[in-house]
């Protein structure tokens, strides 16, 4: 069992409690009328490489990232930047979030919001509706079958998704979804390692039309030059922008 099914496990059975509490019905209500911004836009419209900066607390590779966390404080400074679009985690078991997030840093930002959490169940969709998210990551290799279907009703919704492969073998998940925004992930589940240069391994059996983001393990201004130098869309960043919040041009 790598670390993708150990959340997948804890999440079907949290989206199991979280049903009692608010049915299907209440969600389908409450993300009724939100109002939501443009992510592919923000991606394909971005000068040079997209930056798509993510708001987390902790992960499983490396447990507690920043301390003293302040979601409010973190979307304030990436708005500063001027950074594309957000990633906003709401996992809460192994990476610490919390749906509550998203509004609280819309409130203080101008840009789209991807809901980065693990899609089990499409009550989970309305969900992301619901709680304010802009765009939905979608997980190939979790959603197999489903993810056409998922796929489908995200945009029905006017979600955004980022559709979400680790390897090459999940290239052929994603073709009947036929995604506009994909993920190249380049963390390894089973050892944690990340390698940029997985993006450029990948990247070349996807269509060329599409909006590529590389995601996990970007670290400094090299990277971004290398990962622009492929022709790839975006880069989504968590960690390294997290551990250097009070000076992030000192590393990108
Ligand atoms: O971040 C992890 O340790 C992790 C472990 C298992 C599954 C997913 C994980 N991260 C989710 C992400 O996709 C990253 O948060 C995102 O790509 C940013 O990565 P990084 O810049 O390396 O924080």
């Amino acid at each position: 069992m790598n670390i993708l099914d150990k959340i997948v496990e804890k999440k079907i059975e949290q989206i199991a409690e979280e049903k009692r509490q608010v049915s299907i019905e209440e969600m389908i209500k409450r993300a009724e009328g939100k109002i939501i911004r443009d992510f592919t836009s923000a991606i394909r419209d971005a000068e040079g490489l997209a930056i798509i900066s993510e708001i987390k607390k902790a992960s499983p590779s490396q447990g507690i990232i920043k301390e003293d966390f302040d979601p409010v404080a973190t979307a304030k400074i990436y708005e500063e930047q001027g950074f594309d679009a957000f990633s906003v985690l709401t996992e809460k078991h192994f990476f610490l979030g919390d749906d509550s997030y998203i509004e609280m840093v819309k409130a203080v930002s101008s840009k789209p919001i991807l809901r980065k959490d693990f899609i089990v169940d499409e009550y989970q969709i309305y969900q992301t509706k619901a709680i304010g998210g802009d765009a939905i990551l979608l997980i190939a290799s979790v959603l197999k079958e489903k993810l056409p279907e998922y796929y489908r009703k995200s945009v029905e919704l006017g979600l955004h998704p980022l559709v979400e492969i680790h390897s090459e073998k999940e290239v052929a998940y994603i073709e009947k979804a036929d995604p506009m925004i994909i993920g190249i992930n380049n963390r390894d589940l089973e050892t944690f390692t990340t390698d940029v240069r997985h993006t450029e391994k990948i990247l070349k059996y996807l269509p060329k039309d599409r909006l590529v983001i590389s995601e996990s393990g970007i670290k400094g201004a090299e990277d971004l030059k290398y990962l622009k130098s492929l022709g790839v869309s975006g880069a989504l960043i968590g960690e390294s922008l997290m551990r250097n919040l009070k000076d992030i041009k000192k590393v990108f």
